[in-house]
């Protein structure tokens, strides 16, 4: 099954457009997680049990696993997610870039190694150094295009030549030249949403995975009004620390499970209004 019809198989069979962040910070876990012996493994379970229900995607943040060297554990935890949420996409998040002799072997990394349904991509050293990514015809690759960060403009939102912002031309390239195999999403931060509208317009179909809900700030409404396809689909709403993080004590899974289930109400909610409002 291709990335694209299992990630709306997934939408559809979750009633959900949540995407859980994986984003295990130490200093943050409970004292009796971090006491554990695997305690990313032990936490991560316990958030992916309690959020199962409301998620339709879960996002590991590479940097997380590897800054304390538990790259262990996050394997382990791609295992668990296998097992435990089969219908569900998961995205390793390393916003992998390099030429394409070294990103072959970042590919393998995130397809073979970690068996990811999707990895993020940094495209800004060229449409080239995404091929050995998108050869996975399987498999998705996630472009940065408008991030979320406060300083994102500096440079994607430089103006070229031909009157579009840079953010925009990666998502033209990305719609039009990089997408043979049918298998690109875009990144588009919740912070940005008038951005995020004219992406929407310039790629049609394709998947975005928008990341600045929560922890970030952006705007739950304004994102999806800018951003939901006419069939009420085409978001990964992302939230990490909203989600993990919902209370420090030993009840962070039961809170994390509930700002899931909240997160994933209100998508629906918002949803339903856009729709019916299409339609009038
Ligand atoms: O533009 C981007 C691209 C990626 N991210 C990642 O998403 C999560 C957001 O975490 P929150 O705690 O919900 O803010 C994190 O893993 C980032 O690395 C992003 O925020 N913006």
């Amino acid at each position: 099954m291709t990335f694209i019809t299992q990630l709306q198989s997934s939408w559809e069979s979750t009633a959900s457009m949540v995407c859980v962040g994986l984003d295990p910070q130490m200093d943050r876990l409970p004292a009796s997680i971090r006491t554990a012996g695997k305690p990313f493994l032990e936490f991560n379970k316990r958030i992916i049990d309690a959020t199962l229900p409301y998620a339709c995607a879960y996002k590991p943040q590479f940097a997380y696993f590897a800054a304390e060297n538990r790259l262990d554990e996050l394997l382990q935890t791609m295992d668990y997610l296998r097992e435990v949420a089969p219908g569900r996409i998961v995205i390793l998040d390393a916003k992998r870039g390099d030429i394409g002799s070294t990103a072959d072997q970042y590919a393998r990394e995130a397809f073979e190694f970690y068996k990811a349904h999707a990895v993020t991509v940094n495209p800004y050293m060229g449409g080239d150094t995404l091929l050995p990514f998108t050869r996975f015809a399987e498999k998705g690759v996630v472009v940065l295009c408008k991030t979320s960060n406060p300083g994102s403009a500096e440079l994607q939102d430089l103006i070229l030549e031909n009157g579009d912002p840079l953010y925009l031309e990666v998502a033209k390239r990305a719609a039009r030249d990089w997408n043979a195999n049918r298998n690109l999403c875009l990144v588009v931060g919740a912070t940005y949403p008038k951005e995020l509208a004219r992406i929407r317009e310039s790629v049609g179909e394709m998947p975005l995975l928008v990341p600045g809900i929560g922890a970030q700030g952006g705007d739950l409404e304004a994102t999806l009004r800018a951003g939901l396809r006419a069939d009420g689909w085409g978001l990964l709403i992302n939230s990490s620390r909203g989600i993990l993080y919902a209370s420090s004590g030993d009840d962070f899974a039961e809170a994390a499970g509930a700002a899931a289930r909240e997160l994933q109400e209100a998508c629906l909610s918002f949803q339903k209004n856009i729709l019916q409002e299409a339609a009038q």
